[in-house]
């Protein structure tokens, strides 16, 4: 089974992942990692640090002449913020020593993790739960998550996403989203669904519409912040993944975990999704037929259905939040005045959905390469590839 730990600090030295449970034999290159590196580094409404950093992970374990060897897979990436020359990270992030002149950060953000965090863990510096709460953590969980993308692409599983809404501007109504989760769907929309076509989910990874773009310049300009909604699409899984047996075997609840872990998501929709409760059960359910073999006429269902994949491409929507850092304050309170002040603000995304786009692509790997590891076992990729192609579902 893939276990994945992620530790460092936003603006510390490195970040540090350990991925446990890989198959030996599997082929993994720090090239294969950094083409989605990159791809989380980019995309229209980013801030100004991912201008400069250039995310690399580098392997430190687990990994000989390009193949696992089953041993844990560790990975290291470097922070070019704490290194950058007029950097005061060093001092501000220091393991040792007196805090000195270093100031405190005692204005709270709403809507980030800022307050809870200085009262749970009982700091009177928000510092360390910017430091950690920060979605510089994806940048690792990307790297990490790459091993079992690497494994699912091995087997002929490709995941692909793309951004369907900014703020308001998106699918004008849902009946655009129900075509489109609808393989047959008459209006001819639908093509990129279709299964086994791996150049259509390639597709999905197109850039914002100009619309899109031109929200995010006038919301920017207003010094405010958006959010949106993506969706992911999975083909090439076989039927039978996850189980209706156990609540925590089912596949739908796994990768909704798996969305929803991710800083600033806020919602997880499946196949219709939230459609579905406002239609008819005719307007749902897809009709089984067979034709050599049974499947479905339509993927409403979005390719799961009793906690089972069932075979047909996954579709996932994520729901993301608004930014919480914003050029325009919001009203907070002191930590130690206690004095209504606004926030500050030094440097944000104005909105990360296409950068989270990749993240959710890459936290729902290990889900779905668990659960073909269950399913099919085995310690090497020979033998897990042999189980697999000869499956019967
Ligand atoms: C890819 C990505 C980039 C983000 N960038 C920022 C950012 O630049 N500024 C910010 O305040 N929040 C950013 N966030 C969101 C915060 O990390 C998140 O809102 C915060 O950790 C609180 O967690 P919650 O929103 O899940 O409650 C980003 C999230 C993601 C996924
Ligand atoms: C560093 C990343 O994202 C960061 C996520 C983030 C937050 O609060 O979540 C705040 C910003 O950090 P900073 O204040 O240093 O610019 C983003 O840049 C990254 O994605 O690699």
């Amino acid at each position: 089974m893939f276990r994945y730990f992620t530790a460092g600090e936003s603006h510390g030295p490195s970040l540090t992942g350990i991925v446990e449970g890989t198959p030996a034999g599997l082929e993994l290159s720090e090239g294969f990692i950094e083409q989605h590196l990159v791809r989380r580094q980019k995309g229209y409404g980013r801030g100004g640090r991912m201008a400069f950093e250039k995310d690399k992970a580098i392997i430190q374990s687990g990994v000989r002449f390009g193949k696992t060897t089953g041993a844990p897979v560790a990975f290291s990436m470097v922070n070019r913020a704490f290194e950058k020359d007029d950097s005061n990270w060093p001092k501000v992030m220091a393991k040792e020593g007196e805090r000195g002149d270093v100031e405190k950060i005692t204005l709270p953000r709403p809507g980030h993790a800022d307050l809870v965090g200085v009262q749970k863990y009982d700091f009177d510096d928000i510092r360390p739960v910017i430091e950690r709460s920060s979605a510089r953590e994806t940048a690792m969980r990307v790297a990490c998550c790459s091993v079992a993308r690497a494994f699912l692409k091995e087997l002929g599983i490709e995941i692909g996403g793309h951004v369907i809404q900014i703020g308001s501007i998106g699918y004008s109504d849902w009946d655009d989203v129900r075509a489109i989760a609808d393989p047959l769907a008459e209006n001819g929309s639908e093509s990129i669904y279709k299964e086994a076509d791996k150049s259509d989910v390639r597709c999905l990874n197109s850039d914002l519409s100009h619309q899109m773009r031109e929200e995010i310049k006038h919301r920017r300009k207003e010094g405010t912040s958006l959010g949106g909604i993506y969706e992911i699409v999975v083909t090439g899984l076989p039927a039978g993944l996850g189980s209706y047996v156990h609540w925590d075997r089912k596949i739908d609840g796994q990768i909704a975990q798996a969305i929803v872990s991710t800083q600033a998501m806020k919602g997880v929709e499946i196949g219709l999704g939230f459609e579905a409760a406002r239609s008819r059960g005719h307007e749902v359910h897809d009709e089984i037929v067979y034709k050599n073999h049974f499947s479905r006429r339509t993927n409403r269902a979005g390719g799961i259905e009793g906690g089972m994949t069932t075979g047909m491409p996954v579709i996932i929507r994520g729901a993301m939040k608004p930014i919480p850092t914003m050029i325009k304050p919001l009203k907070t309170a002191d930590l130690e005045t206690k004095k209504e002040q606004d926030t500050r603000y030094e440097r944000s995304d104005v909105c990360a959905l296409p950068r989270a786009v990749v993240v959710a692509e890459s936290v729902i790997a290990p889900v779905l390469a668990n659960a073909i590891l269950e399913k099919f076992g085995g310690d090497s990729m020979n033998e897990i590839r042999t189980r697999f192609q000869n499956r019967t579902s």
